[in-house]
């Protein structure tokens, strides 16, 4: 059995407490073997001056729209993706996709997540930088019936299933799946009653956009005459398994209906900050016994994909929204940049103890910004950076080491977005 010890550092604990022990990872079999005092493996990672947490898990995103990073600022929703994003997403090829995916997975490994889920277009090329990357995922093709017509809309539809089929267990296990229609609004009803069931079949969860903004809530409560996770619960789509992104504009009967179901929350408050989406009540939600977890979306609407800025943002809005300084504590906040996520998403990951995957990250805390260290748990939801993470391990895998990427090699990824960015703007502008 190949071994990994991680030394010398502090542990954050499933309970939230830290503690000084080392870590002893089953390489080959991807697993934490203990978490205490004086463990030696065959290899070592110097973790002195750090603090050992589990890795991040980012519950939402778009991995492959870094390529559409900075490209259009400052608009709402609507507009944003009517007028700027979909014009320049229906020029991507896969060949974009896969490289603005490589940016993507390099950033979310330098900043220390190893576990995300993504909802995207030409999703076997994600599958295959992940596997090549060596994250963890939950993948999914998203679906748009709205402009489509029949034939093209259930496609698209088929697309989603038969990805969620094929691909369930790759990457060694590392992928797992589920059927991504849009949103409620994007996805025809007749649509969502006919593959829902499928889905379901299958067995894949199921994951869309939900209650983001105003103008998405309006619509659905004037056709079908009830809130949109109420119309979710009546086509079956609010199972414990399934997972909504956003949750902003949800009011008290829909936070009961997510907490009586079990389905997961995935908080985006830089996306729904820099979109002017809303505040979601994360603070109500959490009482009511929702699983929140966090995501960054896009790098479009963000701009980055760094889940420590997400923590923060989420702790800073979370107290805003609820008018309250101790709410949405820094307690919960690493619970949701940990465990929850993963628990809303259905991945096992984002805890340090025996018998769980060795998903882990290693922050360096000698620096100003972290110094004193009266609290370490204060420090990870309010002032560490993407910056400070020394080593990212996935799967038991170092995927960073001292801050040099294994898996993937930077100055090409870089170079090979920045050209590929280029060109698809210049496509869709032309
Ligand atoms: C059909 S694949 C996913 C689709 O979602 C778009 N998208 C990115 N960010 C958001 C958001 O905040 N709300 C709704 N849709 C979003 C993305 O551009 C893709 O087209
Ligand atoms: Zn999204």
């Amino acid at each position: 059995m190949a071994t990994l010890s991680i030394t010398g550092g502090q542990v954050l604990l499933p309970d939230g407490t830290v503690t000084r022990a080392d870590v002893l990872i089953d390489q080959e079999g991807g697993e934490i073997l203990e978490v205490g005092p004086d463990l030696a493996g065959e290899e070592t990672l110097d973790a002195s001056g750090g603090l050992v947490t589990p890795g991040f898990v980012n519950g939402h995103s778009h991995v492959a729209m870094t390529l559409l990073r900075g490209y259009a600022d400052d608009k709402p929703l609507e507009s944003w993706l009517q007028e700027d994003i979909w014009p320049a997403e229906g020029e991507l090829t896969a060949e974009d996709v896969r490289v603005g995916a490589e940016l993507g997975l390099l950033e979310m490994i330098k900043g220390g997540t190893t576990a995300f889920a993504d909802m995207y277009f030409e999703m076997p090329e994600i599958v295959d930088a992940v596997d090549r990357a060596g994250l963890r995922a939950r993948l999914g093709h998203g679906v748009v019936t709205v402009v489509k017509d029949d034939a093209g809309a259930r496609e698209d539809l088929e697309t989603s299933l038969e990805f969620a089929r094929e691909y369930d267990g790759a990457a060694n296990g590392r992928i797992s799946t589920a059927f991504m229609p849009h949103s409620l609004t994007t996805v025809g009803r007749e649509y969502l009653e006919e593959f829902v069931p499928k889905a379901r079949e299958a067995g894949v969860p199921i994951h869309y956009h939900a209650n983001e903004t105003v103008d998405e809530v309006t619509p659905i409560v004037e056709d079908r005459g009830v809130r949109p996770l109420a119309y979710a619960a009546e086509l079956g789509m609010l199972e414990p398994e399934d997972f909504v992104a956003h949750g902003v504009h949800v009011d008290e009967s829909e936070i009961g209906l997510l907490a009586e179901a079990g389905t997961g929350v995935v908080h985006c408050p830089a996306s729904n900050m820099k979109l002017a989406s809303g505040m979601a009540p994360v603070q109500r939600m959490l009482e009511a016994g929702v699983t929140v977890g966090l995501g960054t979306d896009g790098a479009a609407s963000n701009n980055d994909l760094s889940m420590l800025d997400e923590a923060r943002d989420a702790a800073m809005i979370g107290k805003l929204a609820a008018e309250d300084a101790s709410a949405v504590p820094a307690e919960r906040i690493v619970e949701m940049l940990t465990h929850r996520t993963a628990d809303a998403i259905g991945l096992e990951s984002g805890r340090l103890e025996e018998g769980v995957p060795a998903d882990l990250a290693v922050i360096d805390l000698e620096e100003p910004h972290l110094t004193p260290a009266h609290d370490l748990v204060s420090q990870l939801a309010y002032a560490a950076a993407a910056s400070d993470v020394r080593h990212t391990i996935c799967d038991g895998q170092v995927l960073m080491r001292d801050r040099e990427v294994l898996t993937l090699e930077e100055d090409a990824v870089l170079e090979r977005a920045s050209e590929a960015a280029e060109s698809l703007v210049a496509r869709a502008e032309e």
